[in-house]
């Protein structure tokens, strides 16, 4: 469940009225989510959705809200935040920050074909495209210095190989960030978390397409390669063995090309961001199974799939074409 911050329709209809929004007709918690208060909000004005923000703060959240309005004002299927008089689109209520935006149709695809990973690559070559002329900085607040941070917290509690596996791939991943093919890599604000559960399909089983991206709140600027990596490691793994299924593999790399062609460093350094990318979510899986941030808002996903699929990186390279 996540709604950690009760909502009543009062509080709901004083952000409307302040938002210009109209009436509300109905204010209705949404139960899944893990990091935020959510709410599906109606109004006289169209349909939302509100959220409280439970870890972010005030100060970090322009630079999502901004992105997110970017985008979909470069035509982009994400949510636009609603603005207030001021222009700002973090708002207060119920003492948390606050966003309001508007409500995309759809739902989740938790088992992706080729021809819904196509559309997942085109859209995220898209996003890296239109981010060109995106101004406002924050680097990515799960890269390189957090894993350095977390990573000795989170090794007391490995068994051997497992911890042996992130030695390694720390030592790895640090010497990686200073060679010069990595310092080639294009570098935007990019989404950094989009899986299947943060995309939205709509229409007949089979011609399903990619209405929605949301849950922007682990963006930040890094390396397109990485953001990439961060995709195929979702949409295009084998479940169970935390293996990379090809065929879904080239099918998003496909519809990324149809859109932007990847540089020769994002070519040759794919398999070393796909294992960057493994690391990164291994290492916040096991934060936040052994390490809390505050164990009553969390509800923590399984880590080992995430060390499979790491194990499965280093292992089997993946050259795209190859
Ligand atoms: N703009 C939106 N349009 C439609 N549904 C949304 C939108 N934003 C969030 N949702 C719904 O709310 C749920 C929780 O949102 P999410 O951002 O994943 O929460 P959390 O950040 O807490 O993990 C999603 O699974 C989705 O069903
Ligand atoms: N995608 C991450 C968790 C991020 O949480 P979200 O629900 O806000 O997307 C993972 O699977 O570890």
């Amino acid at each position: 469940m996540a709604v950690y911050t009760e909502v009543s329709l009062a509080q709901a209809q004083a952000l409307s009225t302040r938002l210009k929004l109209g009436n509300v007709g109905s204010l209705a918690p949404i139960g899944s989510g893990i990091e935020n208060t959510n709410y599906f909000l109606s109004t006289d004005a169209g349909e939302w959705v509100l959220t409280l923000f439970e870890r972010l703060s005030a100060s970090q959240l322009p630079f999502y809200l901004q992105l997110m309005q970017h985008l979909a004002r470069h035509g982009l299927p994400v949510p636009e935040p609603v603005a207030g008089d001021d222009g700002a689109l973090c708002h207060e209520l119920a003492g948390k920050p606050a966003a309001v935006v508007n409500r995309l149709p759809g739902t989740a695809v938790e088992a992706p074909d080729v021809h819904h990973v196509e559309q997942v690559g085109a859209t995220l070559a898209r996003m890296h495209l239109a981010v060109a002329d995106f101004a406002p900085q924050q680097p990515n607040l799960r890269g390189l210095a957090w894993w350095q941070a977390t990573a000795p917290a989170v090794r007391p509690h490995l068994e051997a190989d497992a911890g042996a596996l992130l030695d390694d791939e720390m030592v790895y991943q640090t010497h990686l960030a200073q060679s010069p093919s990595y310092l080639q890599l294009p570098h935007g604000a990019v989404h950094a978390d989009l899986f299947r559960d943060n995309a939205l399909f709509d229409g007949l089983p089979g011609r399903e397409r990619l209405c929605g991206v949301f849950d922007f709140y682990f963006a930040g600027v890094d390396s397109f390669a990485f953001d990439l990596s961060v995709t195929i490691n979702d949409w295009c793994i084998d479940d169970d063995s935390g293996h990379l299924d090809e065929t879904r593999a080239d099918a998003l790399i496909a519809g990324y090309r149809a859109e932007r062609e990847p540089t020769g460093a994002e070519w040759r350094m794919l398999p070393a961001m796909r294992r960057a990318a493994a690391l990164r979510f291994w290492l916040s899986r096991l934060s936040d199974w052994h390490a809390p941030r505050d164990a009553s808002l969390l509800t923590p996903k399984d880590p080992r799939h995430f060390e499979r699929v790491l194990r499965d990186c280093v292992a089997n390279p993946w050259h795209p074409g190859a």
